[in-house]
């Protein structure tokens, strides 16, 4: 009998769908038929590709509804956020779908009169994916758009939590012709799809979102074929408020980064770095706002902040907080669980932490939760010293109105995206990654499709 995958609703624990794992023999051959149909994919022009894409994109334009539904069924984002993703979703597609035209090559003076020098740009072949549950419509188009824009085919494993949404936009995609060997998923715990994946050498890029222990493993696991990585893994983002930023938008902007998907996001804020001489003003404003937020089931319209996904990420949760008060730290406002470990739900109150030891567990882990420290700084240099204290380079956020310190800022923090006054950076058209553990490659942008690309030189003697 084959394995069976549960999709549980988390905000109740209820079962909302079950589906069976693909056996071992299935997913080798779903990868074969994926790596047989790149030639054709790849000779379709790339103008039908795009034509394709946008038909894609237009499909599930029109299945926004159900398709945001899903997310908050199988996710428990609030369904607000959830139809959000889901335009957040299509925007990948609509972007990659116009740079598919504009994947351009060059002509290159010889050195020689009679020669002449073409550099092209070709797909790199099979793609396979693996995404995380936080994001199951964004960060499955965000790697297939520039993936199939390119001429490759494409194969994703999607989260065991949220798989519903990904095999849901796939059955669209196929529906509007994009051919169902180019785009196919597998089922199956992580690390057998991961083995077979990164073993199989007819794949030639592995692309991954997920938590960077997974990352590393992977990336170690691809060099035995020498595939090429793209790795969007953790962060923890830091949002450094100087003494002369705006603290009404300052606030605003904390709250609408860090309390979105319940904080289950990479580019969630992290640590509060706030000048000492406005921390206590800041602070009052963050906790009146903060507890404004509501908690509860994502269906429900007055609710703001969802469940955690599970109980491993629930006791990661716990236990930040928990070191954080044992060594002597204050709850500003949160501090609150509603749980059910026999139904299966876990809700945690948006909880704001002061005066906390910069050693605290929480100042040094990604937490995925809607929990933050509030720290204090003297200089500006001491702030960034504090927001650099991570093995983490993905996002950094700070509130300020001065250019100079802006710029300071901008250019010493050690990340991949900044946001000046910005707490939500995010987009098709920019380029998303991170440094250091946070990961390689960039997804978006221009850049986002140069990873599905291979670079070929013609060298012509005339
Ligand atoms: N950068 C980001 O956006 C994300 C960061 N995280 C971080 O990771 C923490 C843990 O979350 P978790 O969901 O466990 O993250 P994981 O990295 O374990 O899961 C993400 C994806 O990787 C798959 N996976 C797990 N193990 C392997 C493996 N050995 N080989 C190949 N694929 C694998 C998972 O599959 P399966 O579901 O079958 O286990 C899932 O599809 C979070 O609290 C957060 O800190 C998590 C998700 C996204
Ligand atoms: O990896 C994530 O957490 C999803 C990225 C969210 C974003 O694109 O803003």
């Amino acid at each position: 009998m084959a394995q069976l995958v549960y999709v549980n609703n988390p905000a109740n624990g209820e079962l909302i769908h079950t589906l069976q794992y693909d056996s071992e023999e299935a997913i080798v051959s779903k990868v074969e038929s994926a790596a047989a149909a790149f030639s054709s994919w790849k000779q379709r022009s790339a103008h039908e590709r795009a034509q394709l894409l946008n038909s894609w994109a237009k499909c599930i334009r029109e299945n926004r509804q159900e398709i945001g539904e899903l997310i908050t069924l199988e996710n428990g984002k609030p369904l607000p956020e959830a139809l959000g993703e889901v335009d957040y979703a299509v925007s990948y597609i609509d972007w990659y779908a116009e740079e598919a035209k504009r994947i351009y090559g060059r002509t290159v003076p010889a050195h020689v009169p009679n020669k002449r020098i073409t550099v092209t740009k070709e797909p790199i072949g099979l793609v396979a994916a693996i995404t995380p549950w936080n994001f199951p419509a964004a960060m499955m188009t965000r790697k297939a758009a520039p993936a199939l824009a390119a001429g490759c085919t494409f194969i994703v494993k999607p989260a065991e939590e949220t798989p519903l949404t990904t095999i849901r936009l796939i059955e669209l995609a196929h529906s509007v012709g994009i051919p169902e060997d180019a785009l196919q998923y597998v089922l199956n715990e992580g690390p057998i799809v991961g083995e077979i994946f990164t073993s199989h050498k007819a794949i030639r890029k592995i692309t991954f979102t997920g938590s960077t222990p997974v990352g590393k493993l992977l990336m170690e696991q691809s060099a035995q074929t020498v595939k090429h990585v793209t790795m969007e893994l953790g962060g923890h983002a830091p949002i450094i408020v100087a003494k002369d930023a705006d603290l009404n938008v300052a606030v605003e902007q904390t709250v609408t980064a860090k309390f979105r998907n319940a904080g289950q996001t990479c580019v969630s804020p992290n640590r509060l770095i706030v000048h000492e001489e406005i921390a206590e003003e800041f602070t009052k404003l963050l906790v009146d706002k903060v507890q404004t937020l509501k908690v509860g089931n994502g269906f429900d319209p007055d609710v703001n902040v969802g469940p955690i996904i599970n109980k491993k990420g629930f006791i990661k949760i716990k236990e930040q907080i928990e070191d954080a008060v044992n060594r002597g730290a204050t709850l500003a406002c949160g501090n609150g669980y509603d749980i059910d470990d026999e139904k299966g739900y876990y809700f945690v109150l948006p909880t704001v932490i002061t005066d906390i030891p910069l050693d605290a567990k929480i100042m040094h882990e990604e937490t995925f939760g809607p929990v933050i420290p509030v720290v204090t700084f003297t200089t500006l240099e001491e702030a960034v010293t504090i927001a650099n204290d991570s093995p983490y380079g993905l996002a950094a956020y700070f509130f300020t109105e001065n250019y100079k310190d802006g710029l300071y800022l901008s250019e010493n923090l050690q990340y991949g995206i900044i946001g000046w006054n910005d707490g939500a950076p995010s987009g098709a058209h920019i380029p998303f990654g991170g440094m250091k553990d946070s990961g390689v490659g960039r997804e978006g942008g221009s850049e986002g499709i140069e990873p599905y690309l291979e670079t070929k030189y013609l060298s012509v003697g005339v």
